[in-house]
């Protein structure tokens, strides 16, 4: 086996994530970021502005990853990995293209990228791809030299991402009243996505009803509701939901909604509802607004306990997960034997995106892929 913690021949750790609004001021700018050919309603930008203006125009994203980069940096220096990290994201500041800029500066020829979303989708892996691709073009076009960037792979089934989720879910069923707690149901929620898109995610092999989008969620789902039960003696219902559905009315995106499906489940008698947002890496402005806030809401009205579990964030156990993810590729990018730590069903992703991985309705260069213009 090669040393444990030799990063060669990776020179950086680039943490790319989706930005966020920093005050008022940044909202329109940000929405008008993140949905510039994106077709959205103006009156979806609208409601999700006010979502932002509730909390002072402030995203909980950019702390959460302050403070992932803080637990990152913790760990390796604890297990003497000698790599820097650096961060960037695709809507706001910092923005991939300076973070680029300034690795390239420091002399940063090789980047592993982990990305702050754990499963296959256009919207959770290629667009990021497709970032990373735009900014390469902007140095190339400043005629810096390109480093070369391999994005890890999709985490979602590692066990330091699993386990942090388990344990959050344990702790939501022990405040939970009693008489209420055996009998809660665990809803799992993550993004909605148009079904189109679902359908075509992950690798060509993959495609089909809901994709590896569907089946990734469906795996963690069961994984962590199999560990619910270890813990407890407990067998708890379990659905996959969604939140935070976007785009026209008439196009058809993955379903139910968190909010139907409390109002259905209340209907039929169940006590209470965790909700485990497992689709996201953080506590993002949906999980703050769509389940701390309108969710919330809703099952008060219906007269339904509910809790929200916690998202993975900056748990040590996810950080040292990551150290674990650049060094298995970097051993793997030099020809080493690799161990993939992987639970569930489905085995690790692949290490590259090959071609036809959840393409895009219009196709645009992406980098770090089996398709990638770039090196
Ligand atoms: C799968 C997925 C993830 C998870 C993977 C990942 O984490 O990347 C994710 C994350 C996020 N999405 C975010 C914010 C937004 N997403 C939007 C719009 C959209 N998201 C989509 C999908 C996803 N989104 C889609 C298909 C659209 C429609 C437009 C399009 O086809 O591109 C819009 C526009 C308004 C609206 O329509 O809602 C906003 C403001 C934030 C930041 C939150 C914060 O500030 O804390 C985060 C982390
Ligand atoms: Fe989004």
């Amino acid at each position: 086996m090669s040393d444990q913690r030799d990063p060669a021949p990776y020179d950086a750790l680039l943490l790319l994530s989706f930005g966020g609004p920093e005050g008022p001021d940044d909202v329109v700018p940000f929405l008008e970021n993140v949905t510039r050919g994106r077709g959205i309603p103006r009156e979806r930008l609208k409601e999700v502005g006010q979502h932002y203006f509730l909390f002072g125009g402030v995203s909980p994203i950019n702390d959460q990853n302050r403070a992932l980069l803080a637990a990152l940096r913790e760990d390796f220096a604890d297990a003497g990995l000698d790599l820097p990290v650096y961060w960037g994201n695709r809507n706001w500041a910092p923005c991939l293209t300076d973070a680029l800029r300034e690795m390239v500066a420091d002399g940063r020829r090789r980047i592993a990228v982990l990305a702050t979303s754990a499963y296959a989708s256009y919207s959770g892996c290629r667009q990021y791809r497709e970032n990373l691709a735009d900014a390469l073009a902007t140095l190339e076009a400043e005629g810096l030299p390109l480093p070369r960037v391999d994005k890890l792979r999709h985490y979602f089934n590692h066990p330091g991402f699993v386990e942090p989720v388990v344990e959050g879910v344990l702790a939501s069923l022990a405040e939970l009243d009693e008489p209420v707690r055996d009998g809660a149901r665990l809803a799992f929620t993550t993004h909605s996505i148009p079904e189109s898109a679902a359908d075509t995610s992950g690798p060509a092999g993959e495609h089909g009803d809901g994709g590896a989008y569907v089946r990734q969620h469906l795996d963690v789902a069961e994984l962590v509701a199999l560990a619910v039960r270890e813990a407890t003696g407990v067998d708890h219902p379990w659905d996959l939901v969604y939140q935070s559905r976007s785009g026209a009315p008439h196009i058809p995106w993955l379903e139910p909604d968190i909010c139907d499906h409390l109002e259905a489940v209340h209907a039929a008698g169940a006590p209470a509802v965790v909700m485990v947002p497992i689709g996201f890496v953080s506590d993002h402005m949906e999980v703050l607004y769509d389940l701390d806030t309108e969710a919330t809401a809703k099952a008060a009205e219906l007269g339904l306990p509910v809790r929200r579990s916690a998202t993975v964030g900056a748990d040590p156990r996810f950080a040292a997960a990551v150290r674990e993810l650049v060094l298995e590729r970097a051993a793997a990018e030099r020809g080493a034997p690799v161990e993939r730590c992987a639970l569930g069903g489905l085995g690790p992703s692949h290490d590259l995106c090959p071609i036809g991985c959840c393409p895009a309705r219009a196709e645009r260069p992406a980098a770090a892929g089996a398709d990638s213009p770039y090196a």
